[in-house]
């Protein structure tokens, strides 16, 4: 996945062969006979070289192969960076100076109306199939990078890595709620974060997925892997020798299985998810691998999400027509920016006995029921998501999407052209540029009449013209995500060094690696996926992000 080519490359003999012509004592000799300059400037040659081998200062460092909980120390150099309860940081810094007051912006929720509201009754599906679940994947993902501070919304309350952190905490304190303490294991479908109990029961299922793989990998590492290796997870060294205590024995199981986890869970994004996304979703391999080996000298030092890019990934257009119905009837209510006081008076969660997730019975042995967790992944494979472009948000989001047009007048986030600038995109200069729809265009002329140069970064995302490639997205994003995905990746030292089959152990680089990952999920851990979804479904867990039919067409 990451690097398949890795564990070939130590058998691979290396070509052109080794020469043994003692090269470098020779020139030695040579220039060791020579005057001055000549000497001096060959030595400095030489030193240059050796020096620019090794990095200033290492970025990987030994005895250091987990995450920790909050995000720190992702980067020894700068360990802050990427935190959790750290801000977020910004892409753009607006230039121009502003030519319009505030006041002559348009009103948010007239605009929201004319341009981005989808009208009753007409919903638009996807063109090439992408199906809901893919949605429910990236609202997982996400909710891993961003969890806005309500009460300073310039703060991350979330690390800001793709390190789970809705599964495994933000900080210690979380993280210690989760874990039984013992082989490694986490509570039954237990999780820290409970922005799960007000969305969609598809995302929840989702992420009770990969609750359930940790256990599964946390089992076999102590079965499989143990044996196999030394007995690293039991004995200090090898079997015979002195016994782990309980409290050692648990904390390497519990790291090593986070860090495999981890690495199914980025195995899915770059595979299925990103292929989807790029239009080959029944391509098996990695056709763009952000972590494919750079220079040493690209060599990064953590990373930080920006505040544009929490506008970028807001997809509410995307909701499936069924799932829109579905938050208007179950979940609307929890659908306003104060969402969160809700949440900390327990109205919508019961944290005794475990987290909700709407649409999951939670049985007395502590997990939720897997039928349910079955229907709600297959009905969001079956639901076709919705198509990008103006007038596409569920009207449910009404008030949600005003106040975020609201926080990002207030965080002065720059405009939509400086945005397409930075990404070296071409302006718009006419609002057909933005789209061509001419009711769409003289709608934007009225609402900001100062030019098209003046469209606000948010509004201007989601009302833009849409691809009609791959997941159909907004011009400007689809182009502004690829340097997202190459930054979060290469950003952060679990994916790029410490990523090894020393770390994961052989069993658990195995597991994560190769393709058909959410196939693999599934059969580990929801074994009656057969029996409810019916004989050949097996086969949609293939593509798992294409609606059955778009499927079935050349599977
Ligand atoms: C039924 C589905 C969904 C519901 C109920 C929902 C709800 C919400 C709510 C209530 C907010 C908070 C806005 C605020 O506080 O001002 C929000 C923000 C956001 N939404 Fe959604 N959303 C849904 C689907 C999605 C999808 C499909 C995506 C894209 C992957 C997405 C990405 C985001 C992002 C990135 C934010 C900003 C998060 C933050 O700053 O904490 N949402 N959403
Ligand atoms: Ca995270």
């Amino acid at each position: 996945m990451f690097d398949t080519t890795r564990l070939e490359t130590v058998s691979t003999p290396p070509s052109p062969p080794i020469t043994r012509d003692l090269k470098f004592e020779k020139g030695l000799e040579f220039y060791s006979c020579q005057p001055e300059p000549e000497r001096n400037k060959f030595v400095k040659s030489l030193v240059q070289r050796f020096w620019s081998d090794l990095e200033h200062p290492p970025r990987v460092w030994t005895g250091a192969a987990f995450r920790l909980a909050d995000g720190s120390k992702n980067s020894h150099i700068y360990p802050d960076v990427g935190k959790s309860k750290t801000p977020f940081s910004r892409t753009v810094s607006s230039k121009t100076p502003r030519k319009i007051a505030t006041s002559d912006l348009p009103d948010p929720a007239a605009l929201f109306e004319r341009l981005m509201m989808r009208p009753k009754d007409n919903f638009e599906p996807s063109l090439s199939g992408v199906n809901s679940l893919l949605f429910y994947f990236a609202i997982l993902i996400t909710h891993d990078l961003f969890n806005s501070d309500p009460q300073n919304p310039s703060i991350n309350l979330t690390t800001h890595y793709v390190d789970q952190s809705w599964l495994y905490g933000a900080n210690e304190e979380d993280q210690c709620k989760v874990r039984v303490k013992t082989d490694g294991l986490l509570k039954p479908d237990y999780f820290p974060d409970n922005r799960f109990s007000r969305q969609l029961p598809g995302v929840g299922a989702l992420l009770v997925l990969f609750s359930r793989n940790h256990n599964f990998i946390a089992k076999q590492l102590l079965t499989e892997a143990n044996a196999k290796e030394n007995y690293r997870f039991t004995h200090e060294d090898g079997k015979g020798s002195k016994l782990h205590t309980d409290e050692h024995k648990d904390e390497l199981l519990f790291q090593t299985a986070r860090l495999i986890n981890n690495a199914c869970y980025v195995n899915l994004i770059l595979h299925a998810y990103l292929n989807t996304i790029l239009g080959f979703p029944k391509n098996p391999d990695v056709l763009l691998n952000p972590l494919i080996e750079l220079p040493r000298s690209n060599s990064s030092c953590g990373n930080i999400c920006s505040m544009e890019f929490n506008y970028v990934y807001r997809w509410h257009s995307a909701l499936g027509e069924k799932d829109a119905q579905w938050l208007e009837d179950h979940i609307s209510q929890y659908l306003s920016p104060k969402a969160t006081d809700l949440q900390a008076n327990g109205n919508i969660q019961n944290i005794a006995d475990g987290p909700n997730i709407p649409g999951l019975t939670r049985q007395h042995n502590g997990y939720f029921k897997d039928e349910d967790i079955i229907t709600w992944i297959l009905h969001g494979m079956k639901n076709v998501s919705g198509r990008f472009g103006a007038n596409k948000i569920p009207a449910a989001f009404k008030d949600v999407e005003i106040s975020g047009i609201k926080q990002g007048r207030k965080y002065g986030l720059c405009t939509l052209n400086e945005f397409r600038r930075h990404f070296g995109l071409k302006e718009h200069t006419e609002y057909k540029d933005l789209n061509p729809d001419p009711n769409v265009a003289a709608a934007l002329k009225d609402l900001y009449p100062l030019g098209v140069d003046t469209v606000e970064l948010y509004p201007g995302l989601v009302i833009e013209e849409a691809k009609s490639k791959g997941v159909g997205f907004p011009y400007t994003t689809s182009r502004a995500i690829l340097s997202d995905a190459a930054n979060l990746t290469r950003n952060d030292r679990f994916l790029t060094d410490e990523l090894t089959p020393h770390n994961l152990t052989n069993w658990g680089w195995g597991y994560a690696n190769g393709n058909d990952m959410f196939a693999r999920l599934v059969e580990n851990n929801l074994p009656t996926w057969n029996k409810v979804a019916g004989n050949g479904s097996e086969l949609w867990l293939k593509v798992p992000f294409l609606v059955p039919e778009t499927k079935s067409r050349s599977l």
